[in-house]
């Protein structure tokens, strides 16, 4: 697998122009392209096909599902149907996916949202023991792997525990990627593309700070090099 295979850009934008445009001058330098609730909301399953004619080899569906198991599995055959190669959910269950056949889509977990902290764990009223996103990280994935996932969404920050836990084969997919000097947005457990590779992910997702650039294929490429050397 090269570094590039590794990378995923998220396309968040609303409209199918921007995002063409996006993929057409991407597709090169990013292996995966992220599909997410803004652009799928706007544009819905036909957006897909648009990224495919404009250059996407493989797209990720990040509609993060949430709901009772009966449901779930319904969403995840019709997104399987759709051709994606990941889709993510939330797993509060063991065996939610047990027994169902998604083809070539690859299940992800979401462990801990990127965006939280201990302090927002604590007020969502988790015990002291799990406000430490590392422990939640790791008793989420286990529950993940439990339901029927191929891997997990977590922050580098704990991609190497992940990785020890759930051993070589396990997707560790990891948002909240900041390269140099970028600012944090929203996102509060960051590390660089470098620090997520030696961490053990298979797969970093960069947003804003590739979208966001003057030149984003560039950053693409910077970002590439720098999984590359790690
Ligand atoms: O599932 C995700 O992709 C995801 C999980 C998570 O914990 N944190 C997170 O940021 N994401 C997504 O990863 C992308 C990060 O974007 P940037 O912060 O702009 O790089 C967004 O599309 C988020 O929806």
């Amino acid at each position: 697998m090269q570094a590039r295979d590794r990378l995923i850009f998220a396309v968040d934008v609303p409209s199918v122009a921007e995002a063409r445009r996006l993929v057409e001058l991407l597709k090169d330098d990013v292996g995966v392209f992220k599909v997410g609730l803004e652009l799928f909301v706007a544009q819905g399953p036909a957006v897909l096909a648009e990224l495919r004619a404009a250059g996407a080899r493989e797209i990720f569906l990040d509609l993060k599902l949430h709901d009772i198991p009966a449901t779930m599995r319904a969403a995840a055959r019709q997104a399987a149907a759709l051709g994606v190669g990941m889709l993510t959910c939330h797993c509060d269950q063991m065996a939610i996916f047990e027994g169902v056949d998604l083809g070539g889509t690859r299940l992800l977990g979401v462990t801990t949202l990127t965006s939280l902290g201990p302090e927002d764990l604590a007020a969502m009223g988790y015990p002291p023991a799990l406000q430490d996103p590392r422990e939640l990280v790791l008793r989420r994935a286990g529950l993940a792997m439990g339901a029927g996932c191929a891997g997990v969404v977590c922050s580098g920050q704990e991609a190497a525990a992940v990785r020890q836990a759930l051993g070589p084969q396990a997707l560790v997919v990891c948002p909240g990627i900041r390269p140099g000097q970028a600012g944090d947005d929203d996102q509060k457990r960051v590390v660089s593309p470098a620090m997520a590779v030696r961490a053990g992910a298979s797969h970093i997702v960069v947003g804003r700070p590739i979208r966001d650039a003057v030149d984003p294929a560039q950053a693409a490429r910077r970002i590439v090099q720098e999984m590359a050397q790690a």
